[in-house]
């Protein structure tokens, strides 16, 4: 392929095999995956040259550009004379956002910078990844979609709303991009811990698709966040004049179930069988539903019922090594008894039947769930909602976690009720009354909602607790001792997840994925991380991590003949290397 730019018309260098289709999966899929059509992208058969070139965040790279590109694209004037390379527009950046106090300026200014310079966003994202975040995913991104309205600047994904019914399949064909491969959608009636957000929880799926390229390598043009607007129910949301979504109370039962059937097909119709669809944040009584009607029909993924179910599972696995025994040796007790924790549950029921031979009604014998009204036991099956049911099992009622610990004995302790503050010292002292190393998981988003934090967490167990958390904590100094705590978030998983149902052209997803990426994340704890107390990788090598989650999760379709892609690739971590983006600059001469 030629390269360069004739006339001020930019068309891939040969040199990168990211220009077409901007580097990534698609490019080694070749005709399978994609139209020939879909594969040029807007910009090789168009001209971007001159102030068009300095305003397409695609292929922006304001001071970066060369003395000989300066000439070559009409720019010459349009830039003041200094020429930096990328690494010192970096320093530059973060020099400037280390100046912000607030954390929600932060997060404004990485999304000024994600909408003028993709690369130099991704590029900073990937190399302070500790660092950051936090500032584009959870915790701040809660802040942010509870302030959505009043910091909205321009639409970063697609708005589907109950107006749009009827016509979706025209509204996906508006999206400046067409060779789409994973869709995040919510509907923002459970974002984060933080309730009914509405159409603000647009935040969500754009954070999560900034993993996807971040963490897992997709690249950006393949990604599409989507919020599906039925209204909501939450009364401040509709009052403020700010709010950018509909301003009527959620639709409900079939006027909801038709407006997301009709964006199913649509996607399907547009995007074809293999794209993949990431549900994020919906309420539990729409998600399970979701999930169980498209999952036989679709690449669905619901992040919150299997991601973190897939996350959680590495880390107790991890746990194991620390604490000594096997999964089936433990018992577990979760608060809250919804989507994650659920999710959480069925999984490592479902790791420990595989591994002993024992039917999965038994093993879920040791794993114990209070909800808002306690602990969930036999005598309330009929009046429990059905992903519950599973979990209730022969005991008396019990109306306080504290009364349920003290009775169940639990050697693991998982947070899932996005209620801040429920493991309070009693229940935290307990845990520790009875276990050498309490395991306990405070998994609710963002840190306001967390069950307890790291410093209480450690100073309750007198620094015995083995303690991970949703959102990040930093480390605590405990009896002159440090502790870090591990970050338990889907985070580490999804991205690598999707990018081994991707690379191997996967059509439908399978539980036994979820386990193999499990593994394949705690095979990553090194015993240096173990010596620190670490259950999860530090994050800095999580596109390695990544890499090999999406090997994993890549054999297992190829062992279960759900991919698509053939031959299967010998090496598929090296496989999955070569399909990362890369956020470097391109040479545009
Ligand atoms: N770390 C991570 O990667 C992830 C973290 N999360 C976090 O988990 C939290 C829950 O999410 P999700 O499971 O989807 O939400 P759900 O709404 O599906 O479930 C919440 C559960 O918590 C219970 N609950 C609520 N308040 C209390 C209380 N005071 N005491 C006891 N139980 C209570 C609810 O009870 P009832 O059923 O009776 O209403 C329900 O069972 C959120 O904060 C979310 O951010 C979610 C996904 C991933
Ligand atoms: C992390 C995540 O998916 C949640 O808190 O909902
Ligand atoms: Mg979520």
């Amino acid at each position: 392929m030629d390269s360069g730019l004739t006339n001020g018309v930019l068309v891939p260098s040969a040199d990168d095999k990211s220009v077409v289709g901007g580097g990534g999966v698609e490019d080694v899929y070749g005709e399978d995956s994609a139209t020939e059509d879909q594969l040029v992208t807007p910009w090789t058969v168009s001209v971007a040259s001159g102030y068009t070139l300095l305003r397409d965040p695609r292929f922006n790279k304001g001071l970066a550009f060369s003395e000989n590109e300066r000439d070559a694209h009409y720019l010459r004037g349009l830039l003041p004379p200094s020429v930096s390379c990328q690494e010192l527009q970096e320093k530059r950046l973060m020099h400037n956002l280390r100046q912000y106090e607030v954390p929600l300026q932060r997060y404004i200014a990485m999304m000024d910078l994600q909408e003028r310079n993709e690369r130099l966003f991704y590029k900073l994202l990937i190399d302070n990844v500790e660092e950051l975040l936090p500032v584009v995913y959870t915790p701040v991104v809660g802040e942010a979609c509870q302030k959505y309205g009043s910091i909205f600047r321009r639409p970063q994904g697609l708005f589907i709303s109950l107006k749009e019914k009827g016509k979706i399949l025209e509204v996906l064909k508006n999206w400046p991009e067409r060779s789409i491969q994973v869709i995040v959608v919510t509907d923002g009636e459970r974002i984060l811990g933080l309730g009914d957000l509405g159409c603000q929880g647009m935040g969500i799926p754009v954070g999560k698709l900034s993993l996807y390229t971040a963490l897992g390598g997709v690249r950006p043009s393949a990604c599409l966040p989507v919020t599906i607007d039925v209204g909501t129910n939450n009364e401040k949301l509709l009052n403020d004049e700010f709010y950018i979504g509909l301003r009527q109370k959620r639709a409900t039962g079939q006027e909801y179930a038709e407006l997301l059937h009709e964006f199913m097909c649509a996607v399907k119709q547009n995007y074809g069988e293999k794209i993949l669809i990431q549900f994020e944040d919906f309420a539990n009584h729409n998600a399970f539903e979701l999930l169980a009607k498209y999952r036989t029909t679709h690449l669905v993924f619901n992040d919150d019922i299997q991601g973190t179910a897939s996350v959680v599972l590495a880390g107790l696995i991890a746990a194991l090594k620390l604490v000594g025994g096997t999964l089936a040796d433990h018992s577990f007790l979760f608060l809250g008894a919804g989507e994650a924790g659920t999710g959480i549950a069925e999984l490592i029921a479902l790791e420990i039947s595989k591994r002993t031979n024992i039917p999965v009604e038994e093993t879920r014998k040791k794993i114990w769930l209070v909800d808002s009204k306690g602990l969930v036991v036999s005598s309330r099956k009929e009046s429990l909602q059905h992903f519950k049911r599973p979990w209730a099992h022969e005991h008396e009622p019990v109306k306080e976690l504290f009364d349920a610990v003290k009775a169940i004995k639990p050697t693991v302790l998982i947070g899932t009720s996005g209620v801040g503050k429920t493991f309070t010292k009693d229940v935290v002292e307990a845990m520790a009354s009875f276990n050498e190393k309490p395991v306990i998981f405070a998994l609710s988003n963002p840190t306001s909602q967390a069950e307890c934090t790291a410093e209480e967490a450690y100073e309750w167990t007198k620094g015995r607790a083995i303690f991970a958390s949703g959102s990040p904590f930093n480390p605590v100094e405990y009896n002159g001792k440090v502790f870090v705590p591990g970050q338990a978030n889907n985070a580490y998983i999804f991205p690598g997840f999707g990018l081994g149902l991707i690379m191997s052209g996967t059509i439908r997803m399978h539980d036994d994925m979820l386990l193999a990426a499990s593994e394949a994340l705690a095979a990553q704890v090194t015993e240096e991380n173990y010596a620190k107390g670490l259950i999860y990788p530090p994050l800095t090598n999580i596109r390695e991590i990544s890499a090999r989650i999406a090997a994993k999760v890549a054999a297992k379709s190829y062992e279960l003949g759900l991919a698509s892609r053939l031959p299967r690739p010998k090496d598929l971590v090296k496989f999955a290397e070569s399909c990362m983006y890369s956020p470097v600059y391109r040479n545009y001469l």
